[in-house]
């Protein structure tokens, strides 16, 4: 087995990433890497923490000492991993997942290579809006998701598998399989 790996869950905001990969990471033990953000926490009903929420003036300290890998301002928010929680549980042999986007995910394949693994996640325009809208998602959010959708659904020829999420269960295996072909 050649790795400890860290997969990367990547793909068309509200496709399905952060519940997929959370789905599977817990699934199969591997560490998940939270990204610290300024931007307030929505509604999470029980599910599993998304970020690290953190204040502006805290994102902006951590900045300074060079403790992020990389950041992204998103509107108003910024974004950013932490160097350290990357690192300490590859030391220590542990595979690990990340959620980014895909300026974030080009930069920690350049920095990690052969390491990482890009999961593209994606699904139609109409059912990004269908399914955030029944779950009570502002109209802003979904409409900033579909004005950046043509931008990001390119982004998985780059990537190392392709999954388009439209039946959860069949979504999980086939990232079971994706997953387990590098383990
Ligand atoms: N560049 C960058 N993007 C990130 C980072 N962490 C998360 N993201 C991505 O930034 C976007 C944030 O959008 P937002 O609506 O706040 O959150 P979401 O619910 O996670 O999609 C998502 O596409 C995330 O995957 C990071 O550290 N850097
Ligand atoms: N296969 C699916 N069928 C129906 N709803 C789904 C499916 N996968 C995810 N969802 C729902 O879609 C919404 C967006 O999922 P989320 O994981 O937050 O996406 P992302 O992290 O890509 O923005 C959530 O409400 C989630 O429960």
């Amino acid at each position: 087995m050649a790795g400890p790996y860290i997969f990367v869950f990547t793909g068309t905001s509200g496709s399905g990433r952060k519940t997929i990969a959370h789905r599977i990471g817990t699934e199969l033990g591997i560490v998940p890497v939270l990204s610290c953000t300024t931007r307030e926490a929505r509604e999470t009903n029980g599910k599993k923490q998304d970020y690290h929420y953190i204040t502006r003036e805290q994102f902006n300290e951590f900045d300074g000492q060079g403790k992020f890998l990389q950041t992204a301002t998103i509107g108003k928010e910024r974004y950013g991993v932490l160097s350290r929680e990357l690192d300490e549980p590859l030391q220590n042999g542990r595979h690990v997942y990340l959620i980014l986007n895909s300026e974030a995910a080009t930069m920690v394949k350049k920095l990690y290579g052969d390491k990482v693994v890009r999961l593209f996640i994606y699904v139609d325009k109409g059912t990004v809006r269908e399914r955030l809208e029944s779950k009570g998602m502002s109209f802003d959010v979904v409409d900033r998701y579909l004005e950046q959708y043509t931008e990001e659904v390119v982004y998985r020829k780059q990537c190392e598998h392709v999954i388009e999420n439209v039946e959860l269960n069949r979504t999980l295996e086939g990232i079971r399989v994706a997953i387990q072909s590098h383990l």
